[in-house]
């Protein structure tokens, strides 16, 4: 019968790692979650189950906690990712390649009446920084970004001139609340790179292009925070939005005898848009295997 194994990859998932840095009485705290992916010729532990080339998922995990302590802490992930894909691949003959994910979530000092607390921390900002490399023989790629970054606009929002159908029911408007959860993915070219410093930068550019773009619908402010990262960053190659329209609907007040300028809205928590698109330059190179298993982006 012509049965054979397809592609396959594996590993452990989802490994929670806090590292403290105790050097001083004034702790740093690194959070992230790793998920540690392998590809190499797993042909007869699937087959057979012969397992002399399956390096267990608990190896696995336990070489991302050895590696946070021989590596000094983490740093930024997209090193940490490269550092755990090379020593898989470089360390087993059997192991050609790796998918390393890591996301990490951000902690700021407390602020007491003293000042900034030394040991004692409280979650910052509402996104998790998000990177997956890809590493296959000696080619890698690192696509990098984060996940609900909650933005909202109680202005500078408008939509109107949409197709009206039998079942068109949307009021135009020229000023509504805009609202979303931002979820973004870049591609870098090339790795080497200051990877905390094009974070922080493709974030603030984000964050400005949304603050700043008078919104005719919210698909135009995505391809314009799109191309604003690309202009001002030529190492990357393209990035991808999923972003959801939060709807906020006026409420209805008259009953009460009460006007409402814009004023009280209903949050509706669902159903909502689910705007997603892909900004990229024509010249870019081949994605290769970058975007293999990162789901939910077009
Ligand atoms: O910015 C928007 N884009 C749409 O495609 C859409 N559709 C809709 O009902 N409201 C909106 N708003």
């Amino acid at each position: 019968m012509g049965i054979r194994l397809g592609d396959n990859q594996y590993g452990k998932a989802e490994v929670r790692l806090v590292r403290v840095t105790r050097d001083t009485p004034v702790h740093e705290i690194e959070d992230v979650c790793v998920t540690s992916q392998l590809r190499g010729d797993m042909e007869s532990v699937h087959t057979v189950g012969d397992n002399s080339n399956c390096l267990a998922t608990d190896t696995q995990k336990n070489t991302v906690y050895a590696k946070a302590k021989e590596n000094g802490g983490i740093g930024a992930i997209e090193d940490f990712a490269l550092l755990l894909a090379q020593h898989f691949v470089s360390e087993h003959d059997y192991i050609h390649g790796a998918r390393q994910e890591i996301h990490s979530y951000g902690w700021n000092r407390i602020d007491t009446a003293n000042g900034p607390h030394d040991h004692s921390f409280v979650r910052a900002g509402s996104e998790t920084r998000t990177t997956v490399v890809t590493k296959d023989g000696d080619q890698e790629w690192v696509v990098s970004g984060f996940d609900g970054l909650t933005v909202l606009k109680s202005t500078g929002s408008e939509f109107h001139g949409y197709p009206k159908t039998h079942y068109t029911t949307l009021p135009e408007t020229t000023d509504r609340i805009l609202a979303t959860d931002i979820t973004a993915r870049w591609r870098y070219i090339g790795t080497g790179l200051d990877w905390d410093k094009t974070y922080a930068s493709v974030r603030s550019q984000l964050l400005e292009a949304f603050a700043t773009t008078h919104s005719l619908a919210l698909q135009q402010t995505l391809y314009t925070m799109g191309r604003t990262v690309l202009e001002n960053h030529p190492e990357i190659a393209e990035i991808k939005f999923s972003m959801p329209n939060n709807h906020h609907f006026l409420v209805d007040l008259s009953p009460f005898g009460l006007d409402n300028p814009n004023e009280v809205f209903f949050a509706a928590d669902r159903p909502y848009g689910k705007i997603e698109a892909t900004v990229e330059r024509d010249d870019a190179p081949a994605a290769g295997r970058a975007w293999e298993s990162i789901p939910g982006f077009v």
